[in-house]
């Protein structure tokens, strides 16, 4: 059963010439329960955005998100409506989220109080147990948001998200600023945390080696729509569109050689001027004369998985075999 229901939204953004762009431009996507989604895609491809519209943060202007079979609205400057209690969302910068001032045993407390999840007087045994949860000891509760690591500040933050109980949480870039040590912690928490409690996330990242160690399936985004979407094993062993190819191409590998020479050639154009036909032409190594005219539908290539490109119609395509798949890390 899913959890989360993103049917074809847009979102639209104005900018202050009064240019009207899609920042997402009809992108589907279902998060199932205990399941953990990841979403890639390069900066300005419309992640953050299509995040946000899932949350209610802004109003899709199409389409619809429901969560737990209920349409999310909108919120307005009133409360978080309490349906929306146990949908939760991390944001990039965890310093940004928490308050300096405030002890973390408060912050967490507040969050528990604000989701109305426990009692008063069980508030402070259930901060401590949620910062257990996140691998804190009891201690951090008098200490203050500065006196903590770019890691730990993440995990208050997701002990924060927990306090409310939350069947779903949106992780929008959770680990972009940690260094990679703490990365790794804090993706093992994560898939931790989704085992122990059945949680479902949502993890929005550029990075799709992060995806790969801990999402169970991937959708892959470029300039406001899903490209390719599958199991992230077989997405990462076998990527069938170009777009996936290159973004794996770009992992760095293990052995710390970094990436591999320019696998993808210059940058995401602007949303609000998109590229005719396929929106990736430009910078595909397999452009075709069809990818500039007509854009190609997102369609299944196997079970469970959907690509959209050209090279994979039935009658339009080459035989995927035929196509060079770039060399990456292994696990
Ligand atoms: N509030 C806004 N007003 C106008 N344009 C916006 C707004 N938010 C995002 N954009 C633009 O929409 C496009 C998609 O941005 P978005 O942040 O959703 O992408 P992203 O893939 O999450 O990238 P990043 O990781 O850099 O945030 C970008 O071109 C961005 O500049």
């Amino acid at each position: 059963m899913s959890v989360l229901e993103i049917d074809d939204v847009e979102v639209t953004y104005e900018r202050r010439d009064r240019t009207r762009f899609r920042a997402v431009a009809g992108a589907s996507l279902t998060v199932g329960r205990g399941e953990i989604v990841g979403l890639v895609g390069e900066s300005g491809c419309g992640k953050s955005s299509l995040a946000r519209a899932a949350v209610g943060l802004v109003a899709p202007t199409a389409g619809s998100v429901r969560f737990e079979s209920r349409e999310v609205r909108p919120l307005t400057r009133r409360a978080r409506p309490s349906e929306l209690t146990r949908l939760q969302l991390v944001f990039k910068n965890p310093y940004s989220s928490l308050n300096p001032r405030r002890r973390i045993g408060d912050q967490v407390g507040d969050a528990i109080a604000v989701a109305g999840t426990e009692s008063r007087s069980g508030r402070t045994a259930r901060v401590a147990e949620l910062l257990e949860l996140v691998g804190l000891p009891p201690s951090a509760q008098s200490r203050y948001p500065h006196e903590f690591s770019g890691g730990q500040r993440q995990r208050i933050a997701i002990a924060r998200a927990l306090a409310a109980d939350p069947s779903l949480i949106v992780l929008d870039e959770p680990l972009a600023s940690l260094d990679a040590s703490a990365q790794a912690q804090v993706a093992n928490l994560l898939l931790d945390l989704s085992r122990r409690l059945s949680l479902s996330l949502l993890l929005i990242s550029h990075d799709l080696a992060v995806v790969h160690h801990v999402a169970d399936v991937v959708s892959v985004m470029y300039l406001g729509k899903i490209v390719e979407s599958g199991p992230t094993r077989e997405v990462w062993e076998d990527p069938r569109h170009p777009y996936t190819q290159a973004l794996i191409g770009a992992v760095p590998h293990p052995d710390g050689s970094g990436t591999m020479p320019e696998v993808l050639p210059g940058e995401v154009p602007d949303p609000a001027r998109p590229p005719s036909g396929c929106r990736f032409h430009p910078r595909c190594p397999h452009v075709m004369d069809i990818c500039r005219s007509r854009e190609p539908p997102l369609e299944p290539v196997g079970d469970d998985r959907l690509a959209a490109c050209w090279l994979r119609h039935p009658e339009v395509g080459r035989e995927m075999s035929t196509l060079p798949v770039p060399a990456h890390p292994r696990p």
